[in-house]
């Protein structure tokens, strides 16, 4: 196919549908096993720590659901971080209400998505759905054969188009950069794109095994094999390709913790020169924490079968700035994705 002629329409309704499917199960845990929303109107104007001290939640899904509820209009959050109910929050969510909802999420309080919930807010561990059934995480069963088969092909998928348009809406910035690292680039497709876009680029897609093969045999496929490679490789202990000049990490932060992706980010930074491009492209969430909802909603799915979520840009900043890496702009693409720019600068 042409990776250079773009969808007419956009996707973001049958992304959605998908996307958002846990979003429910962690509304609910909130209302029917927290009584959250009860809590936040005795007590307006708390903070992140003072809900996860209070209620014994860890900081990375407690803001997560706290997200969800801001992008959702059930609490405003100021400034100091201090959150209060709205007035919907107040009419429909809190016990005492005339109007309360809770029974009206009553059926699902025993779903396994649910309970899930109530252990990830507690542990900050995800669970092991859409995993393999052996309970390996979401990393782990990567590293299955079939598993990795279908995920890739699922990335693989919607990376046509999301990386179509990343390439468009980057192709100025891209003019004369030689060579881009695609880290866990799963199937190649946004190394693809972009050379398909980018005719004097070349790429190398970093990934593990067994999903190294998969790519080789997409990039073949594509017919552009001369200008793509693949490097089999961990992107935590093994070197990564030199003599790049952009560095791609595409809807892979989100995967991680804090820890893990101030890692990526380093060794993003030791390799690039002064000048070199870093994007980060997936559903990345605004600096105010207040949506996109779509995006709220898909870092719910994110929280519970991985150590990540979706950042805020914001967070990317602050991960960014410390490795001298200065953020350009950020902006949508297609499908409630998008990305962040960033340059090295010293
Ligand atoms: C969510 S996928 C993103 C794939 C692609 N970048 C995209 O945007 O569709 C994350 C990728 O990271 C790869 N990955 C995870 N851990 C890795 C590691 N330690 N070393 C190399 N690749 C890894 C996985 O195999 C997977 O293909």
């Amino acid at each position: 196919m042409d990776l250079t002629q773009l969808p007419a329409s956009d996707p973001s309704v049958i992304l959605r549908y998908r996307d958002r499917q846990y979003a429910a199960d962690l509304i609910a845990a909130a209302i029917l096993e927290f009584d959250l929303f009860s809590y936040l109107g005795e007590h307006p104007g708390v903070t992140l720590p003072d809900l996860c001290e209070h209620f014994g939640w860890l900081e990375r899904p407690a803001d997560v659901l706290m997200t969800l509820c801001r992008a959702s209009g059930f609490i405003e959050t100021d400034p100091h971080d201090r959150s209060t109910l709205t007035v919907m929050g107040k009419e429909f969510l809190t016990a005492g209400s005339p109007w309360f909802l809770g029974p009206y999420y009553k059926p699902i309080a025993d779903s396994p998505k649910l309970l899930d919930y109530v252990q990830i807010l507690k542990t900050g561990k995800p669970a092991n759905w859409q995993a393999k059934s052996d309970g390996a995480d979401w990393h782990e069963s990567m590293k299955d054969e079939a598993f990795a088969n279908d995920f890739t092909n699922l990335m693989n998928c919607r990376g046509i188009a999301f990386g179509q348009k990343l390439a468009e809406a980057l192709h100025a910035d891209m003019l004369g950069r030689k060579r881009m690292l695609d880290v866990g680039g799963g199937s190649g497709i946004y190394s693809m794109t972009m050379a398909a876009r980018c005719p004097e680029l070349s790429a190398v897609v970093l990934e593990q095994s067994p999903v190294d093969e998969i790519a080789r045999r997409e990039i073949q496929r594509n017919g552009l094999a001369d200008r793509v490679k693949v490097q089999t490789g961990d992107m935590f202990v093994d070197s990564w390709p030199e003599e790049v000049d952009v560095v791609l990490l595409s809807n892979l932060l989100h995967d991680w913790g804090r820890e893990e992706a101030n890692a990526i980010v380093r060794r993003a930074a030791d390799i690039l020169p002064v000048g070199g491009l870093l994007i980060i492209h997936g559903a990345i969430i605004n600096a105010e924490k207040t949506g996109p909802l779509p995006v709220a909603e898909y870092s719910s799915l994110l929280m519970n079968i991985t150590q990540g979520k979706c950042y805020s840009v914001a967070e990317y900043a602050d991960m960014l700035d410390p490795v001298g890496l200065v953020v350009k702009r950020d902006a949508g693409t297609i499908g409630d994705r998008g990305y962040v720019l960033a340059c090295k600068e010293h």
